[in-house]
């Protein structure tokens, strides 16, 4: 017997019902659904069989959760159904913990309402159109274009390191990050590298008209080689403006952390957060991007869109690089081992203020300067010992950098010199997280204009150290009250080490040991955000 039709209206009573259909479950041709899409909406809801009643549970799923909705037929001849699936990854509750994360839901149904299977078809097509026109009209717009709004059809290249993080990121791309752009229709070509700066190769030489993206997969490695590949060209003013993504694969991912954190979640374990950046990729909204210039003390200046360090964390930036296996806790493992041997590290940091910089740090700890007389050439010269560890390309275009002094001359006089020269560590950040788990500039937003500079000085015993640290999980780290912290909101700076020896990290990776000059470029790159 043709069961009873049930009202849509029973379904969705608050809004307006765009379609409404009854489909059997992709899985059980005997369980039944009741399906309708609004505006914002695709509720589902079972009907109990033999008589045709609406089950209890039904399911709403917001259409700003949805990637995309694919139509197809089974190659099975005898079969003259077709399907739809649709894919959400809505913030769900996770297994034993009060936390949320974005978990993946597939809805699929099967129509066979006709024995001609063109005509289930064009009506699986029906809804799967109908619920990508809404998605699309759904996705955020805040201060961003839409990926798909830049060019058309959006094509991808797609870059991974195999060897970053735990060796994981190929894996990564063949299981959840080719479903999850198949599900989102993002067309893409995957190039894996196949040595160190490889990636930069191929973007400084790529005809960027044939890519509506470059998006890798791997930590803030790669991302470093392709920002600064774009900045190589000469083409760089149009190049730097292609739309970059990151997919977390690295041991740190500090940048996907940062880019989840602005999309409103709570810090997340590497899966989680692999999934919330898959999301935001395949939503595809487009943002601006701070990049930092930053000049060496052999006059290379390269481009920085995370962090400059030295000190302590630069220390345990690239100790910690043995112990990559054991994923983002080698950062952890590297602090201990670092906390262990606590040293100080002598220089001279002046900077640039914001502003709109406020008292937010401990202390105020800078005097203004009245122009000093030591200056980055100077300081240079005495340091022959350079630590060649990465050797940086010259990066020849790219905007001037109006802010800073030149290399041989002293610091402007409004500019500050911090009085101390005793240090533990200089931490300049111009994103929120400085590894997956560390929230080191928490006030920082992807185009602000500003570098949030801290540093700590001399004198600090090794547990207020480390409970600057574990604050710094939470964010908290800034409001510790800590007299040894100093925090400021700057446009540019000066770092002047006193010893021959020692590290310096952009990004993460050690570069070219001795004095350093940077200044930040507001919203220069674009980046897909959430
Ligand atoms: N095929 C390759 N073999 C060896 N090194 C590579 C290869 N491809 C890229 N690299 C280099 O590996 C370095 C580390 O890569 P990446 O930053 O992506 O991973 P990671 O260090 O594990 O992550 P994170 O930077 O988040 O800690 C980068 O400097 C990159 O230039």
């Amino acid at each position: 017997m043709e069961p009873k039709k049930v009202d849509p209206s029973l379904i969705n009573d608050s809004s307006q019902v765009v379609l409404y259909g009854e489909f059997f479950a992709a899985d059980n041709p005997k369980v039944k659904f009741v399906v309708s899409l609004t505006e914002t909406d695709l509720a589902v809801q079972k009907l109990l069989a033999p008589s045709p009643v609406l089950g209890r549970s039904r399911q709403t799923f917001n259409l700003k959760d949805c990637v995309g909705a694919r139509s197809y037929r089974e190659d099975d001849n005898e079969d003259s159904g077709a399907y739809f699936s649709v894919y959400f990854y809505p913030l769900k509750k996770r297994w034993m913990s009060t936390g949320v994360s974005r978990q993946r839901v597939e809805q699929c149904f099967q129509i066979a309402s006709v024995q001609d299977p063109r005509a289930n078809l064009e009506e699986a097509d029906k809804w799967a159109r109908a619920i990508q026109q809404r998605m699309g009209l759904l996705q955020p717009s805040r201060d961003g274009v839409l990926l798909s709004e830049v060019r058309r059809p959006c094509r991808v290249m797609l870059l991974v390191n195999p060897q970053s993080g735990k060796g994981q990121a190929l894996a990564l791309y063949n299981g959840p990050v080719q479903r999850m752009l198949h599900e989102a229709g993002v067309p893409h070509t995957l190039f894996i590298t196949e040595r160190k700066n490889h990636a930069r190769e191929l973007v400084r030489e790529a005809d960027l008209s044939q890519w509506d993206a470059l998006v890798i997969i791997s930590g803030d490695g790669l991302l470093y080689e392709v920002v600064n590949g774009l900045l190589e060209r000469e083409d760089w003013e149009q190049a730097i403006h292609t739309p970059l993504g990151i997919l977390p694969g690295g041991s740190g991912n500090a940048l996907a952390a940062s880019i989840h954190h602005y999309s409103g979640g709570p810090l997340v374990s590497s899966e989680e957060l692999l999934v919330s950046c898959g999301f935001i990729l395949c939503k595809g909204l487009v943002s601006r991007m701070d990049l930092t210039s930053v000049h060496l003390g052999s006059g290379q200046r390269l481009f920085s869109f995370l962090s400059l360090a030295w000190g302590f964390v630069a220390d345990v930036d690239v100790e910690s690089e043995k112990y990559r296996h054991v994923g983002a806790a080698r950062f952890t493992v590297g602090t201990l081992v670092r906390l262990a041997s606590l040293r100080v590290y002598r220089g001279r940091l002046s900077y640039l203020p914001a502003d709109d910089d406020g008292d937010t740090g401990a202390e105020r700890g800078a005097i203004p300067t009245g122009g000093g007389d030591h200056t980055f050439r100077n300081t240079c010269s005495s340091n022959n010992g350079l630590n060649t560890k990465r050797r940086e390309t010259p990066s020849l275009y790219g905007p001037a950098d109006s802010l800073l002094p030149p290399a041989d001359g002293p610091v402007p006089g409004d500019w500050a010199v911090v009085p101390e020269e005793d240090f533990v560590l200089m931490l300049a950040m111009y994103q929120s997280c400085l590894a997956e788990d560390l929230l080191g500039a928490p006030n920082a937003a992807l185009d602000q204009g500003v570098i949030h500079l801290m540093y700590v000085k001399a004198g600090i015993s090794r547990a207020s150290l480390l409970k600057l640290f574990l604050a710094m999980e939470k964010g908290t780290h800034l409001a510790t009250g800590c007299p040894h912290l100093v925090y400021r909101r700057v446009r540019a700076l000066r770092l002047e080490p006193y010893a021959a020896k020692g590290l310096i990290t952009v990004d993460g990776e050690a570069v070219e040991y001795g004095p350093v000059q940077a200044q930040v470029h507001r919203g220069l790159a674009r980046m897909i955000t959430g």
